[in-house]
């Protein structure tokens, strides 16, 4: 693989050479990377720049916002809105869905992100994350002229036009797919350019390696308590080898190392909240990284049913979620199953 292809040339090719992408998403996808850019240089500054501790507000969710998910917000909002080639955007951190004023050039794309991903480690400088999601609005609507709505958002996974994450941590990496695989741009700061260093990245299919946050243990379901346990009787268990674990608590950062080098990550739905089907947001979070993962050859399921196929709802509807090395994904969800039909019969 050549050191010397950039993003550009990457997103040119996959324009002119595969025709997997319009020019517009093409475009879209510069002013995204261009963002992450300058969020990546938000981050750096650390104590340097007001860029540490809370912002002294909640969002939509109920959770307090940093200073760094406002910022990394406005970052992308700005750079879209005049980029080009969006309807409409949506973030974790906007109650509903930015429509792109008329003064900026309209689009038929609609841009969902997670702006910062693993806000609680900001502060003590982990590494954190944005991620995003490209839909194509529908125009199979009655009324052309209808002005965009949530319920244009409302796609499964399976609809995705492009998707990836930037993960900013000792080394800042974009990661794309376009559904032509998935490939990685290191950030080069001397040239400010992204530079291609891993394509058509693979997922092992097995691991020995599980990321959970495992202070919820009391609360999970029984086929997850099941797999965890299996996994921690190690070489005297049923699974016959040891098993090492590793959470970020940055979903952005569990899922490159398992990008890098296998694993499974799990946020399952869990008794806390049992009316919320898991922590994790599905249109920003769970599907774009569920097509990455899938694009590499890994497995994205909430347990039950694969996570690019769930219906969504709500904007801001949470999921369970269950990705990586392929072997695993199956075998937890096998257990959900059984456990279902256990509970059927009974
Ligand atoms: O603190 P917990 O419960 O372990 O949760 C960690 C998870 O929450 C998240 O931080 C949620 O993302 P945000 O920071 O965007 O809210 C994930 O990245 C991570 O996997
Ligand atoms: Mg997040
Ligand atoms: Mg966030």
């Amino acid at each position: 693989m050549s050191n010397s292809i950039s993003l550009t040339r990457y997103l040119v090719e996959q324009q002119r050479t595969k025709g997997r992408i319009t020019p517009e998403l093409r475009l879209l996808l510069e002013v995204v990377a261009r963002a992450c850019k300058r969020i990546s240089i938000s981050v750096n500054k650390g104590a340097l720049g007001d860029i540490l501790g809370s912002a002294d507000s909640e969002n939509v969710q109920g959770e307090v916002q940093k200073k760094l998910d406002v910022i990394a917000n406005e970052v992308l909002i700005e750079a879209n809105e005049w980029g080009g080639h969006l309807a409409a955007m949506a973030s974790e951190e906007m109650d509903t869905i930015y429509v792109v004023p008329n003064r900026f050039p309209q689009g038929e794309y609609l841009l969902m992100f997670d702006p910062l991903d693993g806000s609680s480690n900001i502060d003590v400088n982990v590494s954190i994350g944005t991620i995003f999601s490209v839909l194509k609005k529908q125009n199979d609507r009655t009324d052309a002229i209808e002005p965009v709505s949530e319920q244009d958002f409302l796609q499964p996974g399976n609809q995705q036009v492009a998707a990836g994450y930037c993960v900013y941590g000792p080394q800042t990496t974009l990661v794309l797919t376009v559904g032509d695989g998935v490939a990685m741009f290191t950030l080069d700061r001397e040239q400010g350019s992204w530079m291609l260093t891993a394509d058509q990245v693979r997922i092992p299919e097995d691991t020995k390696e599980f990321a959970i946050n495992m202070s919820n243990m009391r609360h999970w379901d029984a086929p997850v308590r099941r797999y965890i346990d299996e996994c921690l009787a190690g070489k005297e268990g049923p699974r016959g080898k040891d098993f090492n674990m590793r959470w970020i608590a940055s979903m952005v950062a569990d899922v490159h190392r398992i990008m890098t080098r296998g694993g499974v990550f799990m946020y399952p739905w869990d008794k806390r909240e049992p009316d919320k089907p898991g922590k994790l947001r599905l249109m920003y979070e769970a599907n774009p990284m569920g097509w990455l993962v899938e694009q590499a050859g890994g497995a994205a399921t909430n347990g039950r049913q694969r996570i690019l196929d769930v219906e969504p709802t709500k904007l801001h509807q949470r999921v369970s979620v269950i990705l990586g090395s392929r072997n695993e994904v199956e075998r937890v969800t096998q257990y959900h199953l059984e456990a279902d039909s256990a509970a059927s019969k009974a």
